[in-house]
């Protein structure tokens, strides 16, 4: 299959440009029957692994396709790049693997991808498809002949591709194989290894934060409520963002207090993830992938914009991102890659560095075998474990999210559990379960049921035991350590369920941790060469990407709005902040003492005034 083949010596005047990743040749004639005006280059070319050789090539051209896409626009780049790659396979009967210019054009290498995924190759005798690592290694492949028809691809086979999960899965596999092939045709040994091949690699596990002291708390609230991708304000009224942020963090700060307090005056967080991290190095170097693993919080220390800073004072070249959320929602994974995003458009070093995003990996084989281990061992304590009912708990997420912005969270929680039980299955445990959604804030209504309200109804339906499993997060935390072992567990034996446990969270867990060092191998080969930038797409490909074009996917809406930077052109001037300031702290005024007086509104219903305060 065309995924596996990473490069093409061509036999062609492109054959100085073909080197690992890949080159998108289309012939001009090709390219000016496309766009009316041609142009004047013989060929066009476009590299993954070296956009300085490609921008070169494209300087002689005075084409770029960040230009051709902007005129034409996605669809049309997306036939044209198919038509082409049809057009010149047909002719040349030679290999051809597609690629793009770094920071150009999204869609392009969206759609090059896809047909690179689905396209069939002939390769001619004399041709052997090379895979060639950094450090000058070569692998000699000879691939089956697999393109048939006689100038034809046709259209089904270029762009569509099966997105059955199988499927799905399925294409994990070929990655992997070309992966594990790039990677151990290294010679290098674990311990002498800063660099794969001529690239420093680097994983940035992106994830909340949580405040480590009690005097923490107020400040770690106020920046997770500053978040717009937390709190989303009507465009009109985004301007009281900081004050409202700052209002209800100090409001919420006692209640939450108390919570840290009971577990230890402050989150165990910050010490989890970095034991995570150690352990993703070293499964990493273990399975010959010399890597340094970078932790990047997005409300408290280390910051995310503080890791950044270390990778670029490491100087990596690489870098896979994976955030330690199993499922995406734009409130966790969304939110670090909308920073992610800014930070990397205003620095030239990161908007060179090559970047994808592993976005959510709960459908791995290994997280589910790990899921499915802790569940098994937990559920031998009780007496009776197969009359256990197993209570999955996600965190919430307001229904906003799922039905307005189109959040995959609820569909991957969701799918997420089907795989556990399936898992289970398989081992002959097929215990009763459930999915209820935990921790809501605020006024706006939340995904249900409800954790709370379903304890009780089952607790009211005559279930006895149930076995708590924490599903949308892999470390201890609040919501683990106090609202479901304090709180819920003294609701359901209020409600009258007898037998209580919780599957601990996955932490360090081996197999893993070892499954996390999987997924960045095989996401290793596509780090810059290519990226899945719609929802269908991500569905029947490997879910990679850059933070771009995922944000792109998953928030479009938010993607609408107009950027920070256009704010800033026009005209946020310092005398402008100090008016919106006061204008902020008016609107704030104005909403309490409406509050008080009619004792209804915003503030009662997310809890911050008692109802009863009139
Ligand atoms: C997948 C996990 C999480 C989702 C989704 C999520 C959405 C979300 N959270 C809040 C508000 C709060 N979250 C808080 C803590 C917190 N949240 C998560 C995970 C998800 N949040 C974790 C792991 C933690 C705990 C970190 C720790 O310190 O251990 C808090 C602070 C604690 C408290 O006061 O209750 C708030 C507030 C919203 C509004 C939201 C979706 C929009
Ligand atoms: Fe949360």
């Amino acid at each position: 299959m065309g995924i596996e083949i990473l490069a093409l010596s061509l036999p062609s005047p492109a054959s100085q440009y073909s080197y690992l990743g890949a080159i998108v040749i289309i012939s001009s004639s090709q390219y000016s029957g496309l766009l009316g005006d041609g142009g004047p280059a013989p060929w066009f070319f476009s590299s993954v692994s070296d956009s300085v050789v490609a921008e070169k090539v494209l300087e002689g051209m005075e084409l770029a396709s960040g230009r051709f896409c902007r005129r034409f626009g996605d669809s049309f780049v997306g036939s044209a790049v198919e038509w082409c790659l049809t057009q010149v396979v047909g002719r040349m009967g030679s290999g051809i693997v597609a690629g793009y210019v770094h920071g150009t054009s999204l869609s392009l290498r969206m759609h090059i991808f896809l047909g690179l995924a689905c396209l069939r190759i002939k390769v001619p005798a004399t041709c052997s498809i090379q895979m060639l690592n950094h450090s000058g290694c070569h692998m000699e492949s000879h691939t089956s002949l697999c393109y048939t028809k006689k100038n034809t691809v046709s259209r089904k086979c270029l762009w569509k591709h099966d997105s059955s999960s199988s499927n799905h899965r399925q294409s994990f596999k070929l990655c992997s194989s070309s992966s594990e092939a790039l990677l151990t045709s290294t010679s290098q040994t674990p311990q002498d290894k800063l660099f794969l091949g001529n690239e420093r690699v680097g994983v940035l596990l992106l994830n909340l934060g949580g405040p480590e002291t009690l005097d923490d708390v107020q400040p770690f609230l106020f920046n997770l409520f500053a978040d717009p991708d937390i709190i989303r304000l009507p465009r009109l009224f985004r301007f009281l963002q900081k004050p409202l942020a700052q209002f209800i963090s100090v409001v919420r700060a006692p209640k939450s207090k108390e919570g840290y307090a009971s577990i230890g005056g402050g989150s165990p967080l910050r010490e989890i993830t970095d034991a995570q991290a150690q352990a993703l190095r070293k499964a990493l170097c273990d399975k010959n992938v010399p890597a340094k693993v970078y932790v990047g919080m997005r409300y408290w220390h280390p910051f995310t914009e503080e890791a950044i800073e270390q990778i670029k004072m490491d100087g990596i070249t690489k870098l896979v991102v994976l955030p330690l959320y199993p499922q995406f929602s734009i409130s966790t994974s969304g939110s670090s890659l909308r920073l992610l995003e800014c930070i990397f458009r205003e620095d030239q070093y990161l908007v060179n560095m090559q970047h994808t995003v592993i976005p959510s990996w709960y459908q791995r084989e290994g997280y589910i075998k790990a899921m499915a281990d802790l569940i098994e061992r937990e559920l031998q304590k009780f007496e009776s474990p197969m009359k256990v009912m197993l209570f999955f708990s996600a965190h919430g997420v307001p229904l906003a999210y799922v039905e307005e912005a189109g959040d995959p969270y609820k569909a991957e929680m969701e799918e997420c559990v089907d795989l556990i039980m399936e898992e289970l299955e398989k081992r002959g445990i097929t215990n009763a379960f459930t999915l209820a959604y935990q921790s809501r804030v605020g006024p706006v209504e939340w995904l249900k049921p409800y954790t709370d309200e379903t304890i009780v109804e089952l607790g009211q339906k005559g279930v006895k035991s149930l076995l708590a499993v924490p599903i949308s997060f892999v470390s201890e935390h609040i919501e683990t350590l106090e609202e479901i072992d304090v709180e819920y567990r003294e609701l359901a034996l209020k409600s009258g369920i007898k037998n209580w446990g919780r599957v601990p969270a996955l932490g360090c867990e081996p197999t893993f941790i070892s499954d996390l060092a999987d997924a960045v191998i095989e996401s290793l080969p596509y780090v810059g060469a290519m990226a899945a930038s719609s929802l269908e797409a991500r569905q029947s490909l490997v879910p990679l990407g850059s933070v771009e074009e995922l944000l792109a996917a998953y928030d479009s809406k938010r993607a609408e709005l107009p950027s920070p930077v256009a704010v800033w052109e026009w005209g946020w001037t310092p005398s402008a902040e100090t008016w919106n300031g006061r204008a902020a702290m008016l609107a704030v005024l104005a909403l309490l003492v409406l509050e008080i007086t009619t004792g209804e509104g915003f503030l009662h219903q997310w809890g911050i005034l008692p109802r009863s305060f009139k």
